[in-house]
């Protein structure tokens, strides 16, 4: 059962969240797309914005009108320079008090189109999958990415509190 928030567990959140959950708040989408080739992972290194100087997946906030799909094409195109066919490889929920709640759908593909472009946003790097730089992420990323790479479908809910 995934975590409440998340589809196939609305009860929580349609209720308004109690116990240990934080309540429920308006729901930002992004996308974060991750291309992965034989033994080596494709990042992109964050060179402003939120995340700056963490590697990541490329990826960023989804239109109004747009699906996830879409967004996550586009934002492929804008911050790799490439076109790849994607396949839903799970969702995350970030919960953080105060904020909008983000909730990121991730995607995998296997193969692209075009060539690897550094943009004004990431610099992208190919890393050995064995050689993931997990100490330069997103702190929760260590939890799914391996789920990622063996292709198992993922949901997860990571709730912060808010330091500073
Ligand atoms: N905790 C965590 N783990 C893994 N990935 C992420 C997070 N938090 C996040 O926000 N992300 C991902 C989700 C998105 O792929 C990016 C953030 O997108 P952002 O750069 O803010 O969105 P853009 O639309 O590209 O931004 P601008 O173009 O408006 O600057 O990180």
């Amino acid at each position: 059962m995934p975590p409440p928030g998340l589809a196939g567990n609305l009860k929580e959140f349609e209720a308004g969240g109690s116990g240990d959950w934080f309540p429920s708040a308006e729901i930002r989408y992004y996308t974060n797309v991750f291309v992965v080739q034989d033994d080596k992972i494709l990042l992109g290194y964050k060179k402003r914005g939120l995340g700056i100087h963490k590697y990541n997946g490329f990826g960023g906030k989804v239109e109004p009108n747009e699906s996830t799909l879409d967004a996550a094409l586009r934002e492929l195109k804008e911050e790799a320079g490439i076109t790849a066919p994607l396949t839903h490889a799970g969702t995350l929920l970030f919960v953080v008090p105060g904020e909008k709640w983000a909730h990121i759908d991730i995607f995998r593909a296997e193969e692209y189109t075009g060539v690897v472009t550094e943009s004004d946003e990431m610099r992208p790097k190919w890393f050995d999958t064995t050689d993931i730089p997990f100490d330069q992420m997103w702190d929760e990323d260590r939890y799914w990415l391996p789920l990622l790479l063996s292709k198992q479908s993922f949901s997860g809910r990571a709730d912060f509190e808010r330091e500073g």
